[in-house]
């Protein structure tokens, strides 16, 4: 009977490489049993490598001989063996070099534990080993941690880092560390990318310059210590107890990481090294203090105790010059406030919660990116998610919100809803003027000497205002700002009719790309007016939220699957137990929900207020839940029902692709409805975009 072992193969010691390489070389361990291969490690690029992995290993008999090889792998694809060794019941194992790559010295050694485990043991190995290699694996797994410290060990070399290329290269490498473990604490993994993305385009601009700002190499180090726990094994495994802290940090981090690229000229606003704004020292030395202060909770957090001496006297002389300009500042801003508060701006707040950690993790992604690019590698100023009604713009929109508000970038947002009679287009300019200048002193200066020289500026034509109290007032505020402000404009099909909203409309698909300073998310159903306005603009970049994605049916499955935890909470007398409704009636009402968030969040609301939740349930998945309210008020949206031929052939429309049992094109609705090139069914699926998920030539 075949005997299995547990084979730990952990790390290679005593190595000396004949040759000095760039890179480390890509080294990985074969295992052979009896001159079959049994096993292989994953590849490391390091120059003394440690894989600390666990391999199955199964022997036909006592006598077999377990082979093992260090491997290293030519970028070409060709592999050399290095060294080689055979396994005798002791630690560590010996090995000879051969070939050219090593000296030869007595103590090299490869470093394993051979244990004999029962066959279970060995599948499970086998399951946790393929599962860790799966591009797949979900979150949440302690394996994950493992694998990040092992990443974050073979980048402990501590080499004294000295110039700023140095030191965002050991940022950027213990953001990686940070990033990865990010699957494991979806919180973080926003700003992580963030910093990561920025800091890596301000290392690739910075490492020819060699002349650099002190103060800036400073806070840069005082960011990389207090990443050293990325460096520390065991300090790291102990992430999820202190993610609450990390995730401050990482913000921080987002944060300084930005301002870092905008001062050192390769940002948002095209601007020389030399032209520092006379307000950079004092942000530099507030970053420095929060990291200081992040430093101080993290090692207590880990328990790592020091005394930390502090410069009272300098710190209260310090403290009271701050306070004596605090006093100024307030007096000023108020007065600014006073005289603002005559552009009469309407609340136009979100009223919902942003998305569900760990959703929409693609496309939160890339908005973030687009509207933190650089200045000079992209002029598109305007991002524009579209979808169909209920697919989850808002909540999007909101998360957004919350990104840039924490990050201290968001200049302004107004989430319009239909019932709100306040989403009136006639309100967006003085609002968004308003918003703007309590985001920021130096706008709300120049918004406010504008309100003087223009005194019924509210009462001017909305391209007039847009005039005096945008384009002006930013124009003349720009080189006292690091950029981007981000301008967040959700449910823009909500803000008034198309008639109303047309000259606004107007104005942000010509005017508002030109805007100094200004990111600007849309989200809006793809209504025809919208539609028709943006679609020829190239300053706008235009995105679908696709309903049909796998990553969109993923994340419905998530937000059903953790709205349960609630449902079960709410109905605790009825002990439906930890898991209810189960695996297969999840993945039922995920498959109704089809991608569409309202379906699934109409269907847990209805679960938590039904009397019985296994009655309610039942009902559901014999009919679905109740939808017709949503597209009635979303059909009625669209202005064109008192055209007879609009309504009549919509009605056609509608009808085929509802009863259709494969989706179909447009072109095969024009076949099958007899319509004709002039009377063809696509005009009129651009107007009902707000509920049908379509594009020329593609499914409806
Ligand atoms: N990623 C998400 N995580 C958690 N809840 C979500 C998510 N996306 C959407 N929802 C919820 O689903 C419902 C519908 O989403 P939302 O209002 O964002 O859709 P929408 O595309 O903006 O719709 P409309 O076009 O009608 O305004 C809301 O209750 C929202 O809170």
């Amino acid at each position: 009977m075949p005997q299995t072992y547990s084979l730990h193969v952990h790390s290679v010691s005593g190595i000396k490489w004949r040759k000095k390489w760039p890179i480390p070389p890509n080294l990985e361990v074969t295992i052979d049993v009896d001159d079959i291969r049994m096993a292989e490690t994953h590849r490391k690029r390091d120059f003394v490598p440690m894989w600390n992995s666990l391999l199955p290993l199964s022997a036909a008999g006592s006598t077999s001989v377990i082979g093992l090889h260090l491997v290293r792998h030519h970028t070409v694809g060709k592999t050399n063996i290095c060294a080689k060794g055979e396994i005798e019941i002791h630690v560590p194992i010996p090995l000879k070099s051969v070939g050219k790559d090593l000296e030869p010295t007595p103590g090299l050694a490869l470093v394993v534990r051979l244990a004999r485990i029962g066959s279970d043991e060995a599948v499970k190995i086998a399951v946790t080993d393929a599962a860790e290699n799966s591009e797949k694996l979900g979150s949440g797994t302690s394996s994950d941690i493992q694998k990040v410290a092992d990443f974050a060990a073979q980048n402990s070399d501590s080499n004294t880092v000295s110039s700023l290329g140095d030191l965002l290269q050991s940022l950027t490498s213990s953001l990686d560390v940070v990033i990865k473990i990010g699957g494991v604490i979806a919180k973080i993994h926003p700003f992580a990318e963030l910093a990561y993305n920025v800091l890596t385009s301000v290392y690739q601009a910075v490492k020819k310059q060699r002349k650099m700002d002190q103060a800036i190499i400073q806070l840069v180090q005082a960011m990389v210590d207090v990443y050293s726990f990325t460096k520390d094994v065991k300090l790291l495994s102990e992430i999820e107890r202190i993610k609450d802290i990390v995730d401050a940090i990482v913000q921080e981090t987002a944060k300084c990481a930005l301002f870092i690229r905008e001062y050192t000229g390769h940002g948002f606003a095209v601007r020389m090294v030399s032209q520092i704004i006379s307000e950079d020292a004092q942000t530099i030395q507030e970053l420095m203090g929060a990291f200081v202060k992040h430093k101080q909770s993290l090692d207590w957090a880990l328990g790592i105790h020091v005394a930390v001496v502090v410069d009272d006297t300098r710190h209260i002389a310090q403290l009271s010059l701050k306070v004596a300009k605090d006093t100024q500042a307030t007096a000023q801003r108020l007065e600014q406030l006073e005289i603002l508060k005559n552009l009469n701006p309407v609340k136009m707040n979100s009223n919902q919660d942003g998305c569900l950690l760990g959703t929409r993790r693609d496309i939160l992604s890339l908005i973030i990116t687009e509207l933190t690019k650089p200045f000079a590698l992209d002029s598109q100023n305007i991002f524009w998610l579209y979808g169909v009604a209920g697919a989850g713009k808002s909540a999007i929109a909101t998360s957004i919100r919350q990104t840039f508000n924490t990050l201290g970038l968001l200049g302004a947002s107004l989430f319009f809803t239909r019932s709100n009679e306040a989403s009136n287009p006639a309100s967006v300019i003085p609002t968004l003027a308003y918003c703007l200048a309590e985001s920021n002193t130096h706008i709300g200066s120049e918004i406010c000497l504008a309100m003087r020289q223009h005194l019924h500026i509210v009462d001017a034509p909305i391209e007039d205002q847009f005039q005096r109290l945008l384009a002006e007032p930013l124009d003349r505020a720009k080189d006292h700002i690091h950029g981007p402000i981000i301008i967040i404009l959700d449910a823009l099909d909500e803000c008034g009719d198309p008639e109303s909203r047309r000259r606004l409309i107007s104005l942000i698909s010509n005017r508002f790309t030109g805007l100094p300073l200004l990111r600007i998310l849309i989200t809006s159903r793809p209504d025809l007016d919208i539609a028709a306005a943006f679609r020829d603009q190239s300053s706008i970049v235009k995105t679908p939220l696709d309903i049909t994605k796998p990553s969109s049916l993923e994340d419905v499955h998530r937000y059903i699957d953790a709205e349960m935890i609630d449902v079960r909470q709410m109905h605790f007398s009825w002990n439906l137990g930890p898991t209810w409704p189960g695996k297969e009636k999840i993945d039922v009402l995920s498959t109704f929900a089809a991608g569409l968030f309202i379906w699934a969040s109409t269907a847990t609301k209805y679960l938590r207020k039904a009397h019985d939740p296994n009655d309610a349930l039942d009902h559901l998945l014999r009919k679905g839940s109740d939808l017709d309210r949503l597209y009635a008020v979303a059909l009625q949206s669209t202005e064109f029902w008192e055209d007879k031929t609009f309504a009549e052939q919509a009605q056609a429309c509608l009808a085929a692709v509802v009863l259709g049992k494969v989706p179909m094109s447009d072109t095969t609705i024009n076949a099958l409805l007899g319509l004709d090139t002039k009377h063809s069914s696509a005009p009129v699926f651009f107007k009902l975009g707000c509920v049908l998920q379509w594009a020329p030539g593609k499914f409806a």
